[in-house]
């Protein structure tokens, strides 16, 4: 595993291991761990960073990243960039505890980290706080990381997060209460705690009890915000049996035409697959809380490539074709398949990707992306809308997911019947863009505001509605589409009859075999008028949670953003 240089105050430096791998072609990103240390201070002026990419604020002194305490007098904060930053400047900053006093930023040039190399003396941060001067001691360290170390530090952080510690975003609550019964059988009710949900996986037993996920999109901003949407809703859980694991080997990588995409060489080797053995997780591994909602990422990488050995098995076509961007998707697949549950496993593929593309697309876009799903009902939208959010947040983009579903209820109602849904139903088609261009605008204008990434949340399953959104975002972002598509009809039902279970759409229904064959209905309606993504920016996740094998298609419009991969 590359490891970048390391300097402190006192001048030591550490130089390049031996070994070294160039990981720029396998999406290779920068991982800065900043540290200031100070004996005397008691703790009410705050550490910051700010700096020149979005991630740390644009030196905007009001967007700096806050340091968190790691120790009484050491206070800490890391975050991943991307290679293709040639350099980030960046200075230390305080920021008055609890008052609107002035921060005070460090004196001296900028300081300047070059191709993960600190340029330039290493020296005290110093701060003139009116007539005080307060010295820190000032640590900087980069790290290149691959997919792997990325893929295994956002397992062992989301396995090692205590909901209770979390600030900012409602991100995951692990406490579930025990039930009986399934399928239409008991229900127990559910106070909607918007500080701590679950992002609805397949249950494996019938024990689990999940919050909606899309109840935890952000709010709309028009009149209705405490409309019923914030209200309690009941929840019945199912029995579901797991799925068998899937392989490696079972994953497909399908780029169209990869020759006018990618001109990269064929799979990245790893040497050190990045996970973490039992006892490094006894050691209470947590992710960091900081204030842009989520832990700051902590590098988890496993000690020598000998802990832990992973045969890829890919075959030689696949070897042979597979550009280096695949390749790093594969072998954050890898690392991945080892640490966590199917879905999350296939999800952590695209993830990788889209964190190593977006990084590489962020500085040239300059004004962010819209992610807009596209897919039936019940194909895993909002669970991959949510699972997206809390990554990318992760990563230090800000983040927010759009549930155009929480649109259409706050305006019209939870319980529209089908017929709502009906592509000849003129009203019920109007009801529904009109919330879709609401939700819109207020993505639009929250990336106005700052935002980086628009997760737009809906089925978007035509066209006509696409290019709508495509032209509400004309001049002002980029849109990608994600499509989710499933053709395994035992996991359609399993979703549908957990959508009637957990859907606000249906909580107050309390038949549930009408709240099925209405469901059901809505589907129908929607699979005579669909129409897969053809056009635009996309990609396509197919049959990603079947557990046979899975699919990703990233279309050739789209082979921009990969250039830097190239
Ligand atoms: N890629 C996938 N394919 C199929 N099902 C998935 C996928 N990912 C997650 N799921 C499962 O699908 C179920 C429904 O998910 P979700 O609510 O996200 O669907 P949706 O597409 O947003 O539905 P709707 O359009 O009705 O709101 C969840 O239980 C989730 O575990
Ligand atoms: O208007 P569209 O694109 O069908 O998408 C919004 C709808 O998608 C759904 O998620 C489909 O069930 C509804 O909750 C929501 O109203």
């Amino acid at each position: 595993m590359g490891t970048g240089m390391s300097k402190d105050a006192d001048g030591g430096s550490h130089g390049r291991e031996e070994g070294e791998e160039n990981l720029d072609h396998a999406g290779g990103q920068l991982y800065v761990s900043l540290k200031m240390e100070n004996f005397k201070l008691k703790g009410e002026l705050i550490p910051h960073v700010y700096g020149s990419v979005p991630l740390v604020g644009s030196w905007d002194s009001s967007k700096a990243l806050s340091m968190e305490r790691e120790s009484a007098s050491m206070w800490e904060l890391s975050f991943v960039v991307p290679p293709n930053h040639e350099t980030l400047d960046f200075k230390f900053l305080l920021k008055p505890k609890d008052s609107n006093a002035p921060c005070v930023v460090e004196e001296g040039p900028n300081r300047q980290l070059t191709g993960g190399t600190l340029q330039g003396e290493s020296r005290l941060a110093v701060f003139k706080n009116g007539d005080e001067i307060l010295e820190y001691r000032a640590f900087i360290k980069a790290d290149r990381v691959s997919p792997f170390d990325l893929a295994a530090s956002w397992r062992a952080y989301q396995e090692n997060l205590q909901p209770s510690t979390v600030r900012g975003i409602p991100d995951v609550s692990i406490n579930s209460t025990p039930m009986a019964g399934a399928e239409s059988g008991s229900s127990v009710s559910l106070e909607l705690d918007l500080e701590h949900y679950v992002v609805p996986a397949p249950s494996t037993s019938a024990n689990s009890a999940l919050a909606y996920a899309a109840n935890n999109a952000e709010n709309p901003r028009f009149s209705y915000v405490d409309g019923p949407g914030n209200a309690s809703f009941s929840y019945k859980d199912s029995g579901v049996s797991a799925d068998r694991p899937a392989t490696i080997k079972e994953m497909e990588v399908v780029i169209p035409d990869p020759s006018k995409i990618y001109s990269g060489s064929g799979m990245v080797e790893s040497k050190s697959v990045g996970t973490f053995s039992p006892l490094q997780k006894q050691d209470g591994h947590r992710g960091l809380f900081v204030d842009r909602g989520v832990g700051s990422p902590r590098l988890v990488k496993s000690p020598s490539s000998s802990t832990f050995s992973f045969d890829l098995k890919l075959d030689t076509h696949t070897k042979n074709s597979m550009p280096a961007a695949a390749g790093a998707v594969a072998a954050a697949a890898v690392a991945d398949q080892m640490l966590g549950p199917k879905e999350d496993r296939h999800l952590a593929i695209v993830l990788i990707r889209f964190g190593t593309s977006f990084y590489k697309s962020f500085e040239s876009l300059d004004s962010g992306i819209y992610i807009v799903l596209v897919g039936l009902p019940v194909r895993g939208k909002t669970f991959t809308a949510a699972k997206l959010t809390r990554y990318l947040r992760w990563l230090g983009h800000d983040t927010k997911h759009f549930n155009v579903g929480k649109y259409r209820r706050l305006k019209h109602g939870a319980n529209q019947s089908a017929d709502f849904f009906r592509a000849d139903n003129p009203e019920g088609m109007e009801a529904r863009n009109e919330v879709a261009a609401l939700a819109m605008d207020d993505m639009i204008a929250w990336m106005q505001e700052g935002g980086q990434v628009g997760i737009f949340d809906a089925t978007n399953s035509n066209r006509k509605r696409r290019n709508m959104l495509m032209k509400m975002a004309e001049g002002k972002c980029k849109i990608i589409f994600l499509e989710t598509l499933c053709n395994d009809e035992r996991i359609i039902e399993r979703n549908i009859r957990l959508k009637i279970q957990q859907s606000p759409d249906y909580a107050e229904q309390p038949d549930f075999e009408a709240g099925l064959q209405d469901f059901k209905s809505r589907l129908a309606y929607y699979e005579k008028v669909y129409e897969p993504v053809e056009e635009g920016s996309y990609i396509k996740m197919i049959d990603m949670a079947s557990g046979h094998g899975g699919q990703i298609q990233v279309s050739k419009t789209f082979s921009f953003l990969f250039f830097p991969l190239i």
